[in-house]
């Protein structure tokens, strides 16, 4: 982008932060993505099962990001909507070796993109835990989610390893790109 482009876009997106969800069953990760994406070293992050939400503000490629991952638990999961307000991308992450449970996070994910409150909002899925054995992959993951029958809505899926801190930030760089070229 030339220093013309940036000002420009400085101006439009000002100071806003892009809001975004980690949301997903318990156990696919999303906290550990966040520390990971938080701290970029190779530290071992230790998460215990989320009851809530954590809160990080991250800055990635000049756009200030504000990202909120909440708890997966069955019982807890009724409390997702109450952050649906303003939200500009879903980030949905799914244990890619959990394969029983791929219908129950398909349910998850169509009931939430038929909320009028994320109507707006683009869609990144992490296919998680892809250093585990027997992880399916970013195509299969898709076919079990749906993911090719989603109309009206930006959507990827990328692999990813939070364990190893791998792709988290190439699914950022799609959302980067989405959210410029939606703003201009
Ligand atoms: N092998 C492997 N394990 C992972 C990966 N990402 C997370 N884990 C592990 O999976 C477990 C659950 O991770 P969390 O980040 O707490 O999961 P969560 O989605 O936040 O779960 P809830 O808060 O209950 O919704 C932890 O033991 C993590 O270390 C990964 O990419 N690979
Ligand atoms: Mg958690």
């Amino acid at each position: 982008m030339g220093i013309m482009m940036s000002k420009i876009f400085e101006s439009l997106f000002g100071s806003k932060e892009v809001r975004i969800l980690i949301l997903g069953l318990d156990n696919a990760g999303k906290t550990t993505i966040l520390y990971r994406l938080q701290n970029e070293s190779d530290e071992a992050v230790q998460t215990i099962p989320t009851i809530g939400f954590n809160v990080e503000t991250l800055q990635y490629k000049n756009i200030k990001f504000q990202v909120w991952d909440l708890g997966g638990q069955t019982s807890i999961r009724p409390y997702w909507r109450c952050y649906y307000p303003n939200t500009d991308a879903i980030i949905f992450v799914v244990d890619s070796a959990d394969t029983d449970r791929m219908p129950v996070a398909k349910g998850e994910l169509a009931a939430m993109l038929e909320e009028d409150e994320l109507k707006d909002a683009i869609l990144l899925v992490f296919a998680n835990k892809q250093d585990q054995k027997g992880a399916m992959n970013a195509q299969q993951i898709s076919d079990a989610l749906g993911l090719p029958d989603i109309r009206n809505r930006q959507w990827s899926i990328q692999e990813t390893s939070a364990l190893k801190g791998k792709g988290l930030f190439e699914g950022f760089d799609w959302l980067v790109t989405c959210i410029k070229g939606t703003e201009e």
